[in-house]
């Protein structure tokens, strides 16, 4: 297989969609069918938490605190090169953050081509099902464009969590997905729960497509809300506030995420109550936190309202680490709230 083209799989979709989640059923089918995968994860923050818990042995490259589509596209045909030479890996799949444009991924990808035999294969996105169904009936927004974006690149779509919509929005959904991009191949699934060979599958064409797609939304890119695309400048703009264990940054001149890393164990009722409260202008968040009512380490996540947890035991030492991305919320005051649950 060494001198073979290594094919390359984008796992795109909006924050909190389920890619992660898929990705994981990607990893098990690899792990059963004897495929050998490496990985490239990137978040806007600047930790990788699912990835502190993805197992030793899949070579995995992270791209943290920055977004693959703008300041670390140059890192992505870097990373992708060292990965495909280093460990010679049967398939790369590419999990990029909730914010990015594919379009950009995929011209990224296309580059490192030129340097090491990868070719993009299918690209994924993966739609939250409620989500995408509150951004249609209001209709217009940064996120409901970016959404739209991210449909129209991919040549397979996921329309995920449909547990948490009805019957008839379903059909909703369906039509409002054809009509943006009638092409992909679409696959229904709650929790992800789909048959990983499905991903593999030649579909439409990616290149065509992709040809396709850029052209219909190049004036979307020229001018774009999302990224500016300006390369040599560095558009994101990370400090380390006051607050002494924490990492304030802000993306795509709108997208505000903030790292904040525990000192101490919290309680896990007044963490719950805080995950309730959060104001809506947070739409992801996600960590790992010690509860010292239960001495337990617990994997949090909250996407769109929704909270779940998870027990952990890591086969290696991980840090207490919290990540929160939204628009325009007040960061201080989420720092100040974050700080009183360690007092
Ligand atoms: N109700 C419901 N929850 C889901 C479904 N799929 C995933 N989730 C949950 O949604 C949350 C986010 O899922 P992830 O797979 O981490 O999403 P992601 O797209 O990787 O998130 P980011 O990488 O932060 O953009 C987790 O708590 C999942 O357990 C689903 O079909 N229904």
């Amino acid at each position: 297989m060494n001198d073979s083209i290594i094919p390359v799989y984008v796992l795109t979709g909006f924050l909190g969609s389920g890619k992660t989640t898929i990705l994981n059923r990607i990893l098990d089918h690899a792990k059963t069918k004897g495929i050998k995968p490496a990985i490239l994860l990137n978040e806007v923050g600047d930790v990788n938490i699912e990835g502190q818990l993805i197992e030793a042995d899949i070579p995995m490259s992270e791209l943290l605190g920055g977004c693959i589509c703008c300041t670390s596209r140059g890192d992505l045909g870097l990373e992708l090169v060292e990965l495909a030479r280093e460990h010679k890996p049967e398939v790369i799949w590419i999990e990029s953050t909730g914010v990015a444009q594919p379009l950009e991924i995929m011209d990224g990808i296309t580059e490192a081509s030129l340097y090491a035999k990868l070719e993009l294969k299918n690209v994924v996105t993966v739609v939250d099902s409620r989500h995408l169904l509150d951004r249609m009936r209001i209709g217009s927004g940064k996120t409901f464009k970016l959404m739209k974006e991210q449909i129209r690149a991919a040549n397979i779509l996921v329309l995920n969590k449909v547990d948490l919509v009805q019957t008839e929005d379903l059909t909703e959904l369906q039509e409002a997905l054809a009509s943006w991009n009638s092409a992909a191949k679409v696959i229904v699934t709650t929790r992800g729960e789909l048959d990983p060979a499905v991903l593999y599958a030649e579909t439409q064409p990616l290149h065509a497509h992709m040809h396709r797609h850029a052209q219909e939304s190049a004036p979307i890119h020229v001018h774009d809300e999302h990224c500016n695309h300006d390369h040599k400048d560095d558009h994101v703009h990370h400090h380390h506030d006051h607050h002494q264990h924490s990492i304030v940054s802000e993306f795509h001149d709108h997208v505000n995420v903030v790292t904040y890393y525990f000192q101490s164990a919290i309680d896990s009722v007044a963490f719950e109550n805080f995950l309730k409260q959060l104001p809506e202008s947070i739409y992801r968040a996600k960590g790992i936190v010690t509860f010292r009512d239960t001495a337990s380490l617990f994997l949090f996540q909250y996407a769109y309202k929704e909270v779940d947890f998870l027990r952990i035991t890591p086969q290696k030492s991980v840090n207490n680490v919290a990540v929160f991305i939204g628009e325009g919320f007040s960061q201080s005051e989420l720092l100040e709230r974050l700080e009183k649950l360690e007092s």
